[in-house]
């Protein structure tokens, strides 16, 4: 458990690849910070992602809070929109956070400096095992870094890759005719360990 007495800030990234409870391990502090902190708290998601319905953050085992969908662009004007609708939260959440430009840097460090908690989750690799958006960026500014693990699809060691896969194969830098973006679930996404994680 982390103190923020708001008299600086504080940011926490939340990594890991998909199945880990990023989610989870978000909504579970917020809803903490909130129920038995009196924290006043305020969630943003991309619209993108609309696995789950438009005005919520949910996690697969079933925690949900009310969330902000917002463009995945973020621009100068939304930064600015953004830092008047938080002033008077305590703590600022961002799920699927690989999704939203390299603006989410600067609104991250304009929160911190109006001495606001802020946590950020999300994809740090995407399913090549490439960088993903720029949550490489914001760890280099954490006060804290939770890295999860899922389990592996294939043998159950720990994961910390996230394989594409279509028909059942996995997509790598070889067959590669995939965007970098492709909203989905277990469908088209496995967790895999190091050993089974297939990249080219
Ligand atoms: N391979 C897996 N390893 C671990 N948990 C898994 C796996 N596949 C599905 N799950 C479920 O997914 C949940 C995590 O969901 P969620 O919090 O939405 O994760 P994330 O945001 O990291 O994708 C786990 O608690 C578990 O119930
Ligand atoms: C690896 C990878 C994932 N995505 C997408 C798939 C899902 O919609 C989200 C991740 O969701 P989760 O909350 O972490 O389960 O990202 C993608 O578009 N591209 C990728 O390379």
């Amino acid at each position: 458990m982390i103190y923020n007495d708001g008299k600086a800030g504080f940011l926490t990234v939340i990594i890991g690849p998909m199945f880990s409870e990023k989610s989870g391990e978000l909504i579970k502090q917020c809803l903490l910070s909130q129920n038995y902190q009196n924290k006043t708290v305020r969630i943003y998601k991309p619209v993108i992602d609309d696995r789950y319905g438009e005005d919520e953050v949910v996690s697969r085992i079933g925690l949900r809070m009310p969330a902000h969908n917002i463009s995945q662009e973020i621009t100068p004007e939304l930064i600015r929109t953004i830092l008047v609708d938080c002033e008077t939260a305590d703590l600022v959440a961002f799920d699927e956070a690989q999704f939203f430009s390299e603006g989410l840097l600067e609104l991250t460090l304009g929160l911190l400096d109006r001495k606001k908690q802020v946590m950020i989750a999300g994809l740090n690799l995407d399913y090549l095992g490439r960088p993903f958006g720029c949550i490489g960026q914001l760890l280099l500014h954490a006060d804290e870094v939770i890295v999860k693990k899922a389990y592996c699809k294939c043998c159950g060691r720990p994961a910390m890759y996230t394989q594409r896969v279509i028909d059942g194969q996995p997509v790598t830098a070889r067959n590669l005719d995939s965007e970098l973006v492709l909203i989905g679930d277990q469908e088209s996404y496995e967790a895999r360990c190091r050993l089974c994680f297939v990249k080219d």
